[in-house]
């Protein structure tokens, strides 16, 4: 980007492999005739690519009911997706005939280096709609469409083909998959209310990352359309984790007891032995803060697809702070901040807070590794974490997350996520006396709920003394997750005045803060970023949601 001018080029992700896991596999027409499959019906057509997207697309139009039109909706996108991926069977693959040579559309919007190294694939002439920047096709015919649009400016014309869908769904879809990020942002602001599906979801985010990627690769400032079409992403993803499975706890909220921190003094922070005796009472601390006065412990076994947390698609995912973003790719970049938005959003939900009183004050990728002992405080790598309470760990932590990236038995071995509390009096004694004594010293009247991490999984709860936790030793392989805390403090104005951009006041402002605070690649000192990344957490609610919220 213009402001940054770049120092290396291995933040350039090569973007065959960053959408390699998308597209339809399914059998080929071949071998459905070897089994017997003389004229598979229009689904299996559609998904066969046998046809063009504007067969297909005909298809879909022409269908008599709208049972029919459901079933051919998924392969349709697929096959318009293979068409914006440029790996249609159709346009690319062993072709004879008139050929001409282009770069897949979307190695062509990426950075110029990529460009240059991407394969070259043949590709046979065929009608199909193309994908936004393939360079030899027909121009799309450009139909101008009166839409209204949030904060009043002038939409952009939806292109003709798009616009001839008659269901505002479809349309969407189809612009999402063929990652055509003026249409879907046009579609979104004039329809606020629709309904996005994972699949829609997924392709506009893809569409998102691609927008960001050609701004770079032409030094132009990000399209105040990316922070619109996440804002709607964002939306979309609590809407789909309140379908999902949730288990949840509710519990007392403690705090220390006022009397007892005189007599354990301080001590209780720094020594850990004597951290679950410190006495306590009921109710929050949650000192200059405005938490509700619900605790709870919340387990999503899928609060991220796996494909939303692969290190492919997302390389540097497990290893990323917001301190170091410079050789990152905004495809993980803007990821992680998915996730965290997702975080966000939902401890708003479940806690009943206003959105913009909660903000993360810390989140990043952590490596546990087997056999080592933790350097520093913090994320440090190490085998293990010591009974804790976030909030004694911060006084501004008053929501925590844990997000995890690897599962337990696959990726490691012990590890697990531990809720520790007081014993219940009338619970059966246990037999420790086969255990080490240490061990049986931290069993000793507690009763312990182990949680084992899998990939995607999340714990969210709240980060007071009723939710006291460790991690036990991993014994084998590493363990990646990414805990994040969020703060009901506000932030004092002043902090905004200080800042050489205030609060955004435009769509254009918090595109900016996109670039600036996240994606602009550039090299800094450590105090530089430290800077930075306090004002993105102060500006978190600004960045991710649309002005009319802020
Ligand atoms: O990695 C985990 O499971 C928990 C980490 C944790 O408790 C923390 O970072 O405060
Ligand atoms: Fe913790």
């Amino acid at each position: 980007f213009t402001a940054s001018p770049h120092t290396s080029s291995s933040r350039h992700i090569n973007h065959h492999q960053l959408y390699n896991n998308i597209g339809s596999g399914g059998p080929s027409l071949e071998f459905l005739e070897k089994m017997g499959v003389k004229e598979p019906n229009d689904v299996a057509r559609v998904r066969l690519s046998i046809i063009s997207v504007e067969e297909a697309l005909q298809m879909y139009k022409d269908a008599k009911t709208a049972e029919e039109r459901e079933r051919l909706l998924g392969p349709l996108r697929e096959k318009m997706m293979e068409a914006a991926m440029g790996t249609d069977s159709n346009n690319g693959g062993a072709s004879n005939g008139s050929s001409a040579v282009v770069t897949p559309p979307v190695a062509a919007a990426a950075a110029p280096s990529v460009v240059a190294d991407a394969p070259k694939i043949e590709v046979k002439e065929v009608a199909v709609p193309p994908p936004p920047t393939t360079t030899v096709s027909a121009p799309i015919v450009v139909q101008k469409v009166e839409v209204k649009t949030d904060n009043n400016k002038p939409a952009a014309p939806i292109p003709e083909d798009i616009a001839s869908l008659d269901d505002v769904t479809l349309q969407l879809s189809t612009a999402a998959m063929r990652l055509d990020a003026q249409t879907v942002s046009t579609l979104l602001q004039s329809n606020p209310g629709i309904h996005l599906d994972e699949d829609t979801t997924n392709a506009a985010f893809r569409a998102v990352v691609n927008a960001v990627d050609r701004a770079e690769a032409r030094d132009q400032p990000i399209p105040p359309t990316v922070p619109q079409m996440l804002h709607h992403i964002f939306d979309a993803d609590l809407q789909h984790l309140l379908t999902r499975e949730k288990i949840t706890k509710n519990v007392t909220c403690m705090m220390p007891q006022t009397e007892g921190l005189t007599t354990h003094g301080l001590n209780y922070v720094f020594d850990d032995g004597e951290h679950k005796n410190l006495p306590l009472e009921e109710g929050r601390k949650c000192e200059d803060g405005n938490c509700c006065d619900k605790c709870s412990r919340n387990i999503f076994p899928t609060f991220a697809q796996e494909d939303e947390i692969n290190f492919d698609t997302y390389p540097g995912l497990n290893t990323l702070t917001f301190n170091e973003l410079e050789k990152v790719s905004a495809a993980t970049i803007i990821q992680f901040m998915r996730l965290i938005e997702r975080v966000r959003r939902t401890m708003a939900h479940e806690y009943g807070l206003d959105l913009k009183t909660l903000l993360p004050l810390q989140a990043y990728s952590r490596k546990y590794v087997a056999g080592t002992t933790q350097k520093g405080g913090g994320g440090g790598e190490g085998d293990f974490v010591t009974l804790h309470t976030d909030e004694a760990t911060h006084g501004g932590y008053h929501y925590s997350c844990v997000i995890y990236l690897s599962t337990q038995g696959e990726d490691f071995q012990g590890g697990d996520f531990v809720f520790n509390d007081p014993k219940d009096p009338d619970a059966p004694a246990e037999d420790f006396r086969h255990m080490s004594l240490e061990e049986q010293l931290r069993r000793t009247g507690r009763k312990l709920t182990p949680f084992h991490p899998t990939r995607g999984a999340a714990v969210i709860f709240s980060s007071g003394w009723e939710n006291m936790h460790e991690v036990e030793k991993i014994t084998h392989g590493i363990r990646y997750a990414v805990p994040a805390f969020f703060t009901t403090c506000p932030v004092p104005e002043a902090a905004y005045d200080q800042m050489v951009a205030g609060k955004p006041k435009t769509d254009e402002d918090i595109a900016d803060d996109w670039l600036h605070l996240l994606l602009a690649h550039r090299p800094e000192s450590p105090m530089e970023g430290a800077g930075r990344v306090r004002e993105l957490l102060m500006k978190w609610h600004y960045m991710c949601t649309p002005l009319s919220m802020h």
